[in-house]
Parts: structure tokens; C-alpha cells; sequence
């Protein structure tokens, strides 16, 4: 039976109309008075509190809603973590008429799971959809109704949760936050989907036929957009490619960087992390990072990041810094500095010794880095530039011995923890960012000085934003050659040419390239 309580608050326009609509509803009710002082004592606001459906449930249909119509980030989202789910009650109640119970941790991890794999798993989920209802145009349904399909499909194909309770909950949301005939809807839909499941037959395509049929297949299997499959299976063959969809459609793992600047050591983190249960492994190739499978709300929760006592950051990202090789005393200027990742890693090497110029396009990032760079207690040695690069190539006071250029790119090596990316990018956008990378490669050839290293670094796999831009940078640019990385990174992840290039599915990391590219003297 569903139980509503309403809690009396000053009232809103929003929260009349929000009562006004749901009343409605068949849903039992009780109310609760909470006494007001002075002139708002009139103004009574109601909160209708709905104890029956599954809070997770709840808020991940209206995250998702959020995400795929306001084109939030999933990431984004996730990283707020506890503090996020106050917040998030306020859409839930705007969007389904009433609220949840607050999200416990449990809670909070469900919804991370549930988001991000219902992203990730999008197109073959909508596949089965359209498969199984009469209505073949998914894309027309109410958008609330396909999240709450969307939510019940993962569940039952991809967290193998009992189907059975799946296919209840689900539709219970579905009858109290739009209708009773769209929860029948949902019932009769979920309950084929059980029977095929359990029957071991999924209406899934089959990889056959030419190139195209079969990158169709692979990306409905491997939920991706075609052009990205044609892309990986190009460059990878479709044996790797299929490796890298699997990867990129896997619960993502994050590592953590103490921030020595603080005080703070990898011995200090571990404790920590032991103290709150998070299960944790040293990293084999960086002194400042520790690797954490789950867990990463606790340590969010647990206000390690909120202090600046470490960062999130792939050790991925971590090796480009060991690429530049960042000393104290050095100058460096960092071309693309925003939010600031690498720009903050290198400036702790500095010991309090040199300057990082730390250029962005972009203000508000590029606030984000000041306000990170302040909270880690390096802001000393950072001093942050607001401009397009290209405009300041006659600048003499950039010029420098070390140059990072880690340049906006496709994004292609982080997909497992850009959820939404995926759908988000298209085939057009390769073409506009190579050619940006290339107008930005010159600019920042510009600032080096004779001697001095070039690096440029992506967190893409794709050879079209890394080693191609980097021969067809040398062909413009013959006073610069490469400086093989094997001095500076494990030979691992040194390529044949002498480039870094980190790659998931090998070394478990997200993907990332770069290459030192020194200027004759
Ligand atoms: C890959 S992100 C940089 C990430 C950063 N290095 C870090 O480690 O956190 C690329 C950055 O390039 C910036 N950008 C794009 N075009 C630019 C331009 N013309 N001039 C300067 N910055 C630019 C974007 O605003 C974005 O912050």
C-alpha cells in the first residue's frame, strides 16, 4: 500500500501545484503539521514524502531524466556524492510529485550503478526495448516511462537482480509517478523480457555480413555508436576493438593522489583508506597514487578530497606529468591547464621552486583550478592565465623550457568513466578537433625555447589525435624532433616511435598518450 506523508512548510506556487496534480493519484495519505513562526505561518508548503517506492529507483530515473534532456554529466553527478542526494531530492519531488526517504550509502551506490551502466548500456537496452514493445518508436514514449523501462531492463539483463522484485518496484514507480496503465505497461514488457532472459533468448543481431552489418551488430552488443566501432575496429582490429567496448562498459576504477604539499604521505592515505574500509592497492608505476576499485563515495563522503589531502586522478594522467618531468626551479608553461589535474601534480614536484603559467580558455575551470590550487597550498607557484592560446604566441615572458600541451581531444581512452561521452560525441566533432589540436600544437611551439621540450599529451587512443598529429607537427615544424620517454616512464607503455600511450585494456588504466618533442638549440 503506498503511504504519503505531508509535511506542512511554507508553501510555493510549485509545491500547490505538485499537491493540486497528485491528488489524483490513488495513493492513501497521512499528514503531518510542523507549527510556523511569524508571517510565513499562513503559508503552508507541502511535502508529500512517499515511503512505498524504491528510493534509488527513483532518484536514478530522474538523474537519468536530467542527464539525457539538461545533458549534465553522469560523472559529474556521481562525484557530489551524499551531499548531492538532498539536493536531488528537490528534482525527484518536482519531477514525480512526491519525495523519497533520504539515500543512505547503500542507496547512493545503486544509483551510481544504475546511471552509469544504463548509460553505458543504452543503445543495446533501447534495442531490446523497441524488440519487445508494440510501440516500435522508443524515442516517442514519455521520457519518464522509457527511463523507468531502461532502469528495469539493467537490472534484470546486465545486474541479473531478481527479476521477479525487479519487475514489481519498477512498476510501482511507474503507477505512482505517472499513471496505472503505465505500470501495466512496464508489467507487460519487463515480464517478456524475464521469460526471454531466462530462456536464454535475447533478440540480439548477429555479427555477420559486410563491415557495416557488422559494426551495426557490434555496436548494438556492445552499446556504441557505429562510427565509433568502425573507428576502433580500424585502428584495433575487431578482436581489440571488442576488448575496448568491454572495458569501456565496465564499473570504472579510480586511483587517489595524496598531496605531499599538505603534509600528507601514500602511508597517511593507506591508513586512512584501511580505517574506512575501502579496499585499496598501492600503484606499481607512481610514488603518490593508490588505486581503489569502489569505494570512492566513502572517501568523498569521508571529506579526504573536500580537506585537499588528495585528488581523484588516473594514474594515466599522472605518467604524462612524469613525461614533462617537472623540477623544482623549473618554469613550465601549461598550454591547457584546466581544471587544473596536471597543472596541481606538477606544481607539488616544484617543492615551492619555479612557476607553472597555467593558460585556459575557459574561466570557469579555470576558477576551479585557483580554488584547488589555493586548497592544496601550491597556489605559490601557479599563476593562471585566461586566454585562447593562439592569441599569445608573441608573449616573451611565456617563454619557456618545458611546455605541456595536453589538448582537448575526443576523450575516446576515458570512456568508462565518462559514462554519457559516448552518445555525446560525434564522428564530425574528430574532424574540428584535430584541426584544433594542430592550430594549438603550433601555438605552443611557439612558447618553447631553443632546447626546450614540447610535450603533447591527449587522454584519447585514437592514432588520429596522437601520433598522426604529432608526424604532421614535425613536418611543419623540422627544428623539432622526438625525445624518446623510456627515461622517464616504465618501458611498458613506451611505443616504438618513443611515445607514451597507456592502454585500458593492457594496463588497466584509462587511455592516454603523449610525446617529448624537443626544439634544436
Ligand atoms: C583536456 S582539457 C585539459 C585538462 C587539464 N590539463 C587537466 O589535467 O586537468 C583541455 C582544456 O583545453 C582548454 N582549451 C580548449 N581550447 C583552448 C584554447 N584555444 N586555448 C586555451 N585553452 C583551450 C579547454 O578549456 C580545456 O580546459
Amino acid at each position: 500500500m503506498a503511504q504519503v506523508l505531508y509535511h506542512q512548510f511554507p508553501l510555493s506556487a510549485e509545491a500547490h501545484r505538485t499537491a493540486a496534480s497528485s491528488s489524483s493519484k490513488p495513493m492513501k495519505h497521512i499528514s503531518v503539521s510542523t507549527p510556523q513562526k511569524g508571517p510565513l505561518k499562513r503559508l503552508q508548503k507541502t511535502q508529500k514524502l512517499n515511503l512505498e517506492v524504491s528510493p534509488h529507483r527513483a532518484v536514478s530515473a530522474v538523474r537519468l531524466m536530467r542527464i539525457e534532456l539538461g545533458g549534465a554529466f553522469a560523472d559529474l553527478l556521481n562525484e557530489k556524492g551524499k551531499g548531492s542526494g538532498e539536493n536531488e531530492m528537490g528534482y525527484v519531488e518536482r519531477t514525480l510529485g512526491f519525495r523519497t526517504r533520504e539515500l543512505n550509502d547503500q542507496d547512493l551506490r545503486l544509483v551510481t550503478d544504475i546511471v552509469g551502466g544504463t548509460i553505458r548500456w543504452r543503445r543495446y537496452i533501447d534495442h531490446l526495448i523497441s524488440s519487445l514493445s508494440h510501440d516500435k518508436n522508443i524515442y516517442g514514449m514519455e521520457p519518464l516511462l522509457l527511463q523507468i523501462l531502461r532502469i528495469g531492463f539493467y537490472e534484470i539483463v546486465k545486474l541479473d537482480m531478481p527479476h521477479y522484485a525487479v519487475v514489481d518496484e519498477n512498476v510501482k514507480l511507474a503507477k505512482v509517478a505517472l499513471r496505472p496503465g503505465a505500470g501495466n505497461m512496464v508489467n507487460g514488457i519487463l515480464r517478456k523480457l524475464v521469460l526471454l532472459e531466462e530462456n536464454q533468448s535475447l533478440p540480439l543481431p548477429k555479427v555477420e555480413g559486410d563491415d557495416r552489418s557488422q559494426a551495426r551488430a557490434l555496436a548494438t552488443l556492445y552499446s556504441h555508436p557505429v562510427w565509433m566501432v568502425r573507428r576502433l575496429t580500424k585502428y584495433l582490429g575487431q578482436e581489440e576493438a571488442i576488448k575496448l567496448m568491454m572495458w569501456n562498459n565496465s564499473e570504472p576504477s579510480y586511483s587517489l593522489r595524496v598531496n605531499h604539499a599538505k603534509g600528507f604521505s601514500r602511508g597517511d592515505l593507506v591508513k586512512q583508506l584501511t580505517a574506512l574500509k575501502v579496499s585499496h592497492k598501492i600503484s606499481l608505476h607512481l610514488d603518490e597514487f593508490v588505486r581503489i576499485k569502489t569505494g570512492l563515495q566513502i572517501v568523498i563522503h569521508a571529506g579526504l578530497l573536500r580537506k585537499g589531502l588528495c585528488s581523484v586522478q588516473d594514474e594515466s594522467a599522472g605518467l604524462i606529468v612524469s613525461v614533462m618531468d617537472p623540477q623544482p626551479g623549473d618554469t613550465i608553461v601549461d598550454c591547457c591547464a584546466a581544471p587544473g589535474g596536471k597543472t596541481l601534480y606538477m606544481a607539488s614536484h616544484l617543492g615551492g621552486l619555479g612557476k607553472i603559467f597555467a593558460v585556459d580558455v575557459n574561466s570557469g575551470r579555470l576558477r576551479i583550478l585557483k580554488e584547488t590550487a589555493k586548497l592544496h597550498q601550491v597556489d605559490g607557484v601557479i599563476a593562471t592565465i585566461h586566454a585562447d592560446l593562439r592569441t599569445l604566441t608573441d608573449s616573451e615572458v611565456l617563454k619557456s623550457n618545458k611546455v605541456l600541451l595536453d589538448a582537448p581531444c575526443s576523450g575516446l581512452g576515458v570512456l568508462s568513466k565518462r559514462a554519457d561521452l559516448r552518445w555525446n560525441r560525434k564522428l564530425e566533432d574528430m574532424e574540428q578537433l584535430i584541426k584544433l589540436q594542430d592550430e594549438l600544437l603550433d601555438s605552443a611551439s611557439k612558447l618553447v625555447n631553443p632546447g626546450g621540450v614540447l610535450v603533447y599529451s591527449t587522454c584519447s587512443i585514437d592514432p588520429e589525435e596522437n601520433e598522426e598529429r604529432v608526424t604532421a607537427f614535425l613536418a611543419r615544424h623540422p627544428d623539432f624532433h622526438i625525445d624518446p620517454v623510456d627515461q622517464y616512464i616504465p618501458a611498458d607503455f613506451v611505443t616504438d616511435r618513443g611515445f607514451y600511450s597507456s592502454n585500458p585494456v593492457k594496463h588497466s588504466l584509462d587511455g592516454a598518450f603523449a610525446a617529448r618533442l624537443v626544439r634544436g638549440s
